[in-house]
């Protein structure tokens, strides 16, 4: 379970949010919706670890996770607007890189993995493609495949249908929907209504219910 208790985040004296409460259940969705400019990314970055909280904890299955931004852990696994792959690399490269070089796991461990997550969201064909080669609905899919690599226990998306159509937004509501059977837990911001009435589970309004 996730647990986040009075949250504060400041930006030159201007807060953006205070007393920021929310728990998500391990294989629940959370979605986050408000307006631009509200917080949303920047909320998601703390708990990623990338940006520093003035305030409050975050406790991830009853291990209080570190508010520094230079956190090592790698509790929270991202997927970010413009999915940040590795354009040199290929597909399985992408996928591979974090569970070599950051767990150090041996080459029949990661492959097979690898194998089965690009198998699991239907990229089998593309492992050796590199992401130019790529459709903007297959970045996102790798994208997901390299953050589930590293067995996160959160994954976390930013915007994941911005760029997509109708059919590749369904088809990363699909994505969502079969995580959550696997037991993952998952927050989503969007500002997509559509899209975000599609997911099941809470949804934390930014603009209405969040203090600042
Ligand atoms: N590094 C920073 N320094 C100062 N202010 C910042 C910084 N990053 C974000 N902000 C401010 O914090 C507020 C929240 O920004 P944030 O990006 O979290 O909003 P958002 O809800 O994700 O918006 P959008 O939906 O447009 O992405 C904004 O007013 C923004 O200008």
């Amino acid at each position: 379970m996730l647990t986040i208790k009075n949250l504060k985040k400041t930006y030159n004296q201007k807060t953006i949010f205070k007393n920021l409460n929310l728990t998500v259940p391990n294989g629940g969705i959370l979605t986050v919706v408000g307006p631009s400019g509200i917080g949303k990314t920047t909320f998601l970055n703390i708990l990623a670890g990338l940006t520093s909280a003035d305030a409050g904890k975050i406790i991830l299955d009853g291990k209080q996770l570190e508010l520094d931004p230079r956190r090592k852990s790698t509790d929270v696994g991202v997927i970010f607007q413009d999915f940040n792959l590795f354009l040199q690399y290929t597909v399985t490269e992408n996928v591979t890189l974090a569970p070599k070089v950051v767990k150090k796991e041996r080459p029949s461990q990661y492959q097979k993995q690898s194998d089965q997550l690009l198998a699991e969201l239907d990229l089998s064909d593309k492992k050796d493609s590199y992401p130019f080669q790529l459709s903007g609905g297959q970045k996102q899919r790798v994208s997901i495949a390299r953050a589930l690599a590293m067995n996160p226990g959160i994954l976390a998306y930013d915007e994941p249908t911005s760029g997509l159509d109708k059919k590749a937004t369904e088809r990363v509501t699909e994505v969502i929907q079969k995580l959550q059977q696997r037991g993952v837990t998952q927050i989503v911001v969007t500002h997509d209504l559509p899209f975000a009435k599609s997911l099941t589970g809470e949804v934390l309004d930014f603009g209405k219910d969040v203090e600042r």
